[in-house]
This record gives structure tokens, C-alpha cells and sequence, in this order.
């Protein structure tokens, strides 16, 4: 996390969501809603490879060799070759007339991958970063099978970790008791992220998937608050996780047992320095185990407020923010980690606080290390 970057280069990019969810979870059926409403023409959607994209052919008003037009000026396009390179393409084409001037772009993610590769391009690289940026992801769960996928792959709990949505699909043909275990569930997971109940007739609206990073594209407006939404950390400590699983006498491994989700605050400022070095020893040690990690904080450098985010070791540059969304500004930082407890995180930003010499620095690192890792 170097350079900082300055907040008005947001309002000329293009936005991104990432659509990411398990295999079968619903992801292409839930983009196929999406697609017919008007809220969200002007869209390009990127999938792994064409064929998958299922588009219903109703709607399929031209077609080019790798890109589908589609009727309300919705452009679907295959990668070929890698993201990035499909992201330039597209913009080119934009640009030059050659397909319409679509307003925001949704990836959809391969169902079986780890998605943390597709947000890290999107968060990191700075070619990409001149013309689009990362708006939020939005996570499919199955709501059938959905338990079983967070007993049985920790892609799941991946994916769920990372969103800032979650759209629970085929809820008609769940059981309303599981349905309430999946729901609570995920609740502990990412306490932050909205679930949205959708269903192959009815799949949900539009408007609910808009504007769900801090920054809205449609009317270059900021709202930090719902983004971070630190007070659902808060509340969400006061349950155990282990609670959950008392009910069942399996010995599975259950691959969300042990993410935790946490806020760490600080009303006092912080030294920039400290900050970058807290990061730093985290990204190093446990990089893998930070699952998404999103904050906003208050430095001794400058009255702004900072935003930070990240995924695992790759984090977006710092941006600074015109205003604070309320007063008195206070550092906030969420996290959702794998096996890393709140109060080691948050002894180690103390640390740093108030070291001097190097060996008093290497303390934190050794806290962290000295914690429990393997599962
Ligand atoms: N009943 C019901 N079926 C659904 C729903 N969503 C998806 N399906 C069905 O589930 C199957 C998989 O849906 P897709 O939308 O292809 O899922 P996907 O996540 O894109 O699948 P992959 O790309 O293979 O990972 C299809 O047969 C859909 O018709 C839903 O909400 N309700």
C-alpha cells in the first residue's frame, strides 16, 4: 500500500461487479434476470467462456465473433486470452463505436475457482485501474445445497467471505428450516453482506444490486457507512460461531467453523507508518487467511479519511476520501480472516502504536505467528 490515490478518479471509471458463487449456484440464471431489466441495460458481461453464458437467445439482438449485443444495449463477451486483455478490448471497442457505450461491466466467475485471483487483477492493476473499478462482488449461494457446500468446500466460504452481496437462489425448493440454518450461517460469516432471497421466476431486483461498494457510479454519490458496516461486526461477536454446530454429531470439517469477522477501532489517530506496517506483517505472515479486510481510517498525516481494501496480500491502493461519512472520525477496520482471532489483530496494532525499536516491532510479528494456523 504506497502511493495514496486521489478519490475523483472514480467518478471517470467504469464499475465492476464480480459475480461469483458455486457451480450450479445460479449464477448465469440470476445474470439472465438481471439482463431483461431496465435498471441494467447499458451492461457488458464478461464469462469464462461463451457457450456458458446461456444468454436466452430471445434477447440476442447481434453477434461478432466473441461478443453478443444484446436487445436494451447489453454486451456479453467471453475472456479470451486473459481478463485484462478482454477488459482493453472491450473498453476499445467501447470507445471506438464498434459496441454500445455500456456503463458497468459484471465478471462472472467460474463456479468451481477460487474467485480471490479475479478481485485481486481487478483491486490491483494499474492499467486497468486508469478506466474501471471494482464496484463490489455479489456471491450465489445455493440454498438447496448450500450447508453442504460450506461443510465440503472452502471455495464456498471463499466466496461468501468476499461478497458484498449475497443472493440466496432456488429458495422455493429449500427446506424454510434449512433455509434459516444457511441463512444464519452466513450471517456469521460476513455479517456485513445483504441476503437477498431470489428464486429461478422471481430472482431479485435490479436496484438491490446496484450500488453496493462505497462509491455510486449512477449518481456520484459515497456511502461509506453501508459499505463497511461496522456495527454488524459489532453485534455479530456476541454469538459464538461454535454455536451453530452444536445440534450435529458430525465430525466433518466444516470449512466455516473457522472464519471469524471482526471490527477493530481506534478513536485516537493513527501514524500512517504504523498502519502500513500492521498490513504489512498481516499480508506477510497470513496473507492467505485474509479473506476481505475493509476499513476507513484516521490518520496523523491528514484530516481526510483513508479507505482501505484487500483480499488475502493484495490491497488496493489507499484512497483519500473529501469528507468523513460522521463525526468525530474514528478508524474503523473490518475483517474477515481464517483462524486469526480478533484480539491478536488487535494487540498487534498496539504494539506497533507504541514501539520504538525494531526488536519491539518484531513483537507483533511474533504474536502472530505464535497463534494457532493449521485446520
Ligand atoms: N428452481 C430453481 N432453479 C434454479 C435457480 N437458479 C438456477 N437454477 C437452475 O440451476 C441450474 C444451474 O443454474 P446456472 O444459472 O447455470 O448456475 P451457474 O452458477 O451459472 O452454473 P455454473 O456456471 O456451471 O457454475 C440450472 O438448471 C438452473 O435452471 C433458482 O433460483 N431456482
Amino acid at each position: 500500500m504506497a502511493e495514496l490515490l486521489e478519490f475523483n478518479a472514480y467518478s471517470q471509471r467504469i464499475p465492476l461487479m464480480v459475480i461469483t458463487g458455486f457451480l450450479g449456484s445460479g449464477k448465469t440464471t440470476l445474470i439472465n434476470h438481471l439482463l431483461r431489466q431496465t435498471a441494467l441495460q447499458d451492461t457488458a458481461v464478461i464469462v469464462n467462456e461463451f457457450g456458458e453464458i446461456g444468454v436466452d437467445h430471445l434477447l440476442v439482438q447481434a453477434a461478432t465473433e466473441d461478443v453478443v449485443v444484446i436487445d436494451g444495449g447489453c454486451v456479453c463477451c467471453t475472456i479470451r486470452g486473459d481478463l485484462l486483455e478482454t477488459l482493453v478490448r472491450l473498453f476499445e471497442q467501447r470507445c471506438t463505436g464498434i459496441i454500445p457505450i455500456f456503463k458497468r461491466v459484471i465478471i462472472e466467475t467460474t463456479g468451481l475457482a477460487d474467485p480471490a485471483p479475479v478481485i485481486h487483477t481487478l483491486l490491483r492493476d494499474q492499467q486497468l485501474n486508469r478506466y474501471f473499478y471494482l464496484a463490489g462482488v455479489i456471491t450465489t449461494v445455493d440454498a438447496l445445497y448450500g450447508l453442504e457446500q460450506l461443510d465440503q468446500h472452502y471455495e464456498t466460504v471463499k466466496q461468501a467471505a468476499m461478497a458484498d452481496r449475497l443472493v440466496l437462489t432456488k429458495v422455493a425448493l429449500s427446506h424454510s428450516l434449512s433455509l434459516q440454518q444457511l441463512q444464519q450461517r452466513l450471517q456469521q460469516l460476513n455479517p456485513a453482506a445483504v441476503q437477498l432471497l431470489s428464486d429461478e421466476k422471481i430472482g431479485v431486483k435490479a436496484e438491490e444490486l446496484l450500488n453496493i461498494g462505497f462509491y455510486h457510479s449512477e449518481d456520484k454519490s459515497i456511502d461509506v457507512g453501508q459499505w463497511l458496516q461496522a456495527e454488524s461486526y459489532a453485534e455479530n461477536g456476541i454469538v459464538p460461531l461454535d454455536n451453530l454446530y452444536k445440534k450435529t454429531e458430525s465430525t466433518e470439517i466444516r470449512h466455516d467453523r473457522y472464519i471469524r469477522s471482526f471490527c477493530i477501532e481506534r478513536t485516537q489517530p493513527l501514524s500512517w507508518k504504523v498502519l502500513n506496517r500492521w498490513f504489512q506483517q498481516l499480508v506477510a505472515l497470513r496473507g492467505r487467511d485474509l479473506l476481505r479486510v475493509k476499513g476507513l481510517v484516521y490518520t496523523e498525516e491528514t484530516p481526510l479519511p483513508i479507505l482501505v481494501q484487500g483480499v488475502q496480500h493484495v490491497f488496493q491502493s489507499p484512497t483519500t476520501l473529501p469528507a468523513w461519512p460522521k463525526q468525530p472520525p474514528v478508524s474503523q477496520i473490518v475483517f474477515i480472516t481464517r483462524n486469526i482471532e480478533q484480539h491478536i489483530v488487535d494487540q498487534m496494532l498496539d504494539i506497533l502504536t507504541h514501539s520504538r525499536t525494531p526488536q519491539e516491532m518484531c513483537q507483533a510479528a511474533l504474536i502472530l505467528l505464535g497463534c494457532q494456523r493449521t485446520i
